[in-house]
């Protein structure tokens, strides 16, 4: 509001002064007019002026960003605005970080010539990372802690085994289908992390794996499918022009709103049910909604927000992670075997059937099956973009001072950090910034621990059971999407049969 008011104050006077120059150069045109037709016109003026002042003169002249190194080019108006929406997401940013010499910060044009920031340095990163505003998050971290996920992993293991299970009942069974199969790899893993993160967060077996009728996965389908009526609709409310959103045809607000009730009013129903079983038995659950309720701290709505949450942040982003990591090993045939190695020393099939051995240690001590994976979150992250903007007045790491009387600016961190070294635990990365996948500090994702426990099972089962090629070499599957990328068109590979694990 208040750097609205200070801009008028460069605008209003500028109206004022052109419209006394008119009325001086051309007083005829003004003679007979109404005073009510004077001030449409004053306000014509200062509307058009007004506009010239926020689209060019403010971006180029004043801004504080504009000192900031920027990558040449961009369409007129909207600059490099649909570039958030470029296949791959955030291509044009990493072509920036290639082209444009910095200090760590990048400047580019947004819609409406709007400047935004791009974060480079792991400094800058680290400064805009550091602080979170509220501590909600505080709560939820004991659901997400060591010990909670490491409870989980028996679960992800016995998940990822039906998946294998599942896959050769369906690919393998018929002899005629002979030892070779074509699948799309992306199919599978939405339905196993989604079995994997109803059970492990709401203590609900969809079992997608084997059906698919469950109404909350229906509802989720419904709101997730990325149409082009939802596409617009996103871009709207990113704009902040959702009152717009109910003119885009075939009813996609309405539809949308209604998918969204629906899941609220399933969501409400499956908790009352869950703490009523909970109150009227003494078996303890280990999942994270069990956990939330146990606590005792959140209201029910809180509770019904987060599960929603939960599915929405925790499933589609592992699924397609897998996805790329099963597409690096089909791509390198040589790391494939050496994991397959790996795994058959040191993962026996009897120490799984044994409940003394600790999955989850068993398998983070693993270096390639670690490597493999941090790889693929390195290299495909599922979120390649994340928005930040700034609530009060601050500096940036000292080239930059913005105070309020400055336009709203956004942040945007990359994921997609050059260069590969080797797989390791680190993927050969000097610093913490070097990996964006889950951000860093205090808006690290919480799930970080759980999609990684989730990997490491999924991989490692169907890399023992499965020799993986492309199926078809020549085509590069895109990741694509809009706030979570998958790969566009599905992930298709050919499976061999291996000897399994277990
Ligand atoms: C490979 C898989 C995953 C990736 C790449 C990923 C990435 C991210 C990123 C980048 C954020 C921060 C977004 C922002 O602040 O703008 C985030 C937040 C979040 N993620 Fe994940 N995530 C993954 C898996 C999961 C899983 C499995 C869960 C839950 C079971 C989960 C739950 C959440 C939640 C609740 C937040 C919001 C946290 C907060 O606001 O403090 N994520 N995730």
């Amino acid at each position: 509001m208040r750097s609205a008011f200070v801009n008028q104050l460069f605008v209003v006077p500028v109206t004022l002064a052109g419209y006394l120059g008119c009325y001086h150069a051309r007083p005829e045109y003004f003679h007979g007019l109404s005073s009510s037709a004077c001030v449409w016109n004053f306000i014509l003026l200062h509307s058009i002026l007004w506009a010239i002042f926020i689209l060019e003169v403010y971006p180029r002249f004043i801004c504080p960003l504009r000192s900031l190194p920027a990558p040449k080019g961009g369409y007129p108006l909207v600059g490099y605005g649909f570039s958030r929406f470029r296949k791959p997401v955030g291509s044009d940013h990493l072509q920036f970080i290639r082209d444009v010499p910095n200090n760590g910060l990048i400047r580019y044009r947004g819609f409406w010539n709007q400047n935004n920031v791009l974060l480079v340095s792991a400094e800058a990163l680290a400064e805009v990372l550091v602080k979170r505003p509220y501590d909600f998050r505080k709560r939820l971290l004991p659901s997400f802690g060591f010990r909670s996920i490491k409870e989980l992993h028996p679960l992800f293991w016995r998940k990822s085994a039906k998946l294998v299970q599942c896959m050769e009942a369906d690919l393998f069974q018929n002899s005629e289908k002979g030892t070779e199969a074509i699948t799309d790899i992306n199919f599978w893993s939405t339905k196993v992390t989604l079995d994997m993160i109803g059970v492990a967060a709401l203590g609900r077996d969809f079992n997608t794996l084997e059906k698919s009728d469950d109404i909350l996965v229906q509802s989720y389908e419904e709101i997730l499918d990325p149409t082009p009526g939802k596409l617009a609709m996103f871009i709207l409310s990113s704009y902040q022009l959702t009152s717009l959103t109910r003119f885009i045809p075939g009813k996609v607000e309405k539809r949308f709103k209604l998918a969204t009730a629906t899941l609220r009013e399933i969501c409400m129903k499956f908790l009352q049910e869950k703490k009523s079983l909970m109150s009227n038995s003494q078996s303890i659950s280990t999942d994270v909604l069990a956990k939330l309720i146990e606590m005792n701290e959140f209201a029910d709505i809180e509770l019904v927000d987060q599960l929603l949450t939960f599915i929405a942040a925790g499933h589609e982003t592992t699924s397609s992670t897998f996805a790329w990591v099963i597409y690096h090993l089909a791509r390198h045939p040589d790391i494939q075997s050496r994991l397959r190695e790996e795994l058959r020393t040191y993962v026996k099939p009897n120490d799984l059937e044994n409940d003394t051995v600790d999955i989850s240690s068993l398998l983070e001590g693993l270096p390639l099956l670690n490597g493999v994976i941090n790889e693929s979150l390195r290299l495909f992250p599922t979120v390649p973009l994340t928005m930040r903007t700034p609530a009060k007045p601050t500096t940036l790491i000292g080239l930059l001072k913005l105070g309020v009387q400055h336009q709203k600016f956004s942040i945007l961190s990359v994921g997609l950090i050059p260069p590969q070294k080797k797989p390791n635990n680190t993927g050969g990365a000097d610093n913490n910034y070097s990996i964006m996948t889950f951000l860093h500090g205090p808006h690290t994702c919480i799930g970080q621990g759980f999609a990684k426990g989730e990997l490491r099972a999924l991989t490692a089962n169907v890399v023992a059971a499965f020799e993986i090629a492309m199926a078809y070499p020549e085509n590069n599957p895109i990741p694509a999407g809009l706030i979570t990328t998958k790969p566009e068109g599905g992930m298709w590979v050919k499976l061999k049969r291996v000897e399994a694990l277990n």
